[in-house]
């Protein structure tokens, strides 16, 4: 098969690769040209633009974006309207909203498959998790290189209709943020705790046999390996957070109660406060007003 992919990034740059291994064709465009370059150094056709790609594709073209969520994806799209035709397949890898996706899908001229991917540029060895929604006829299509791209024929599924993939990885993203809370829980109260605990030791005791062992507490071992038990200069501040705060969005829609992955949000968000948290200078403050005790100053 012929796969058109746009988007060389850090997950781009791996479908590629995983795509060529597997012995199909790939034609490669970013913004990047250096990107570029890396993806023809690894076997793949370079184009020069949108329309190059969309030129040294065959009839029926197979075409993967993994370009950064949001107006990214509009751009390619609009780039690509007039070059589609009804039996062509257009995937979205990226970390799109679903209701984005669901409206893409309805505007797109060829069959649209919205396709969450798991794994993250660190796990690509193993190739991904992808969960699809769209036409079942482009997911049939397509199941070569989905094979190709994840784990193997095991690791990808069609969800349903349209923003169905995006949907359920959305939620997969809030599971995400709850585990990595508690794992922080648990391992700051190590730090904190009665004993001079060493993490790393923790972790991977914990790894072998522990009912929580998972790939997120490898990565926990494999962070005090390298930061060490006090996690080093790293930043009490945690960056992203998009696809959990559609979770939490979805959630209160469907009034469903999820208060771990809220938590897990709302420490991200309280993470960012440059001068500390407003609420904990104020209830200081307010202790001082009914109690009399100390308040705490800046220098
Ligand atoms: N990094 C991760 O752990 C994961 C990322 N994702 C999602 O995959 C998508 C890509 O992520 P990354 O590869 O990490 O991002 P990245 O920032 O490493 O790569 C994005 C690439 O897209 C290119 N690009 C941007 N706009 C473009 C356009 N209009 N036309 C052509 N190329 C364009 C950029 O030049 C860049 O090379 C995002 O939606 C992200 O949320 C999904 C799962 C895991
Ligand atoms: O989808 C992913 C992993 O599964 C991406 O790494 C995503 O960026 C994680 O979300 P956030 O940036 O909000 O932490």
């Amino acid at each position: 098969m012929q796969l058109g992919v746009i988007g060389l990034g850090r997950m781009g740059q791996i479908v590629v690769d995983r795509t060529l291994e597997a012995g199909h064709d790939v034609v490669a465009f970013d913004l990047e040209p250096e990107a570029v370059a890396t993806a023809a150094d690894a076997g793949a056709e370079p184009a020069e633009s949108i329309s190059d790609l969309v030129d040294r594709l065959g009839a029926e073209k197979r075409i993967w974006l993994m370009v950064p969520a949001g107006d990214a994806v509009d751009a390619t799209l609009e780039e690509l309207d007039g070059h589609l035709e009804s039996e062509d397949i257009v995937v979205d890898g990226g970390n799109s909203y679903f209701e984005d996706s669901v409206r893409r899908a309805e505007a797109c001229s060829a069959a649209y498959l919205d396709c969450g991917t798991s794994g993250g540029p660190a796990g690509a060895h193993l190739g991904f998790s992808l969960m699809v929604g769209g036409p079942e006829w482009a997911y049939d299509e397509l199941v070569p290189v989905f094979d190709a791209v994840a784990t193997g024929p095991d690791g990808h599924e069609r969800m349903g209709p349209a923003g169905s993939g995006h949907y359920v990885k959305m939620i997969h993203n809030g599971v995400e943020y709850a585990l990595m809370q508690t794992y922080g829980e648990g391992f700051e109260l190590l730090h904190e705790g009665r004993y001079d605990l060493d993490l790393e030791n923790v972790a991977s005791v914990w790894n072998n046999g522990a009912v929580i062992r998972s790939w997120l507490l490898e990565l926990c071992e494999e962070a005090f390996r390298e930061e060490g038990s006090d996690l080093g200069d790293v930043a009490d501040r945690i960056e992203g957070g998009s696809t959990g705060t559609w979770t939490v969005q979805e959630a209160l829609e469907q009034e469903v109660p999820l208060p771990l992955i809220y938590t897990a949000l709302s420490e991200r968000f309280g993470s960012r406060a440059d001068d500390g948290r407003f609420s904990r200078r104020l209830a200081s403050r307010l202790r001082y007003g009914f109690g009399r005790h100390d308040v705490p100053r800046r220098d």
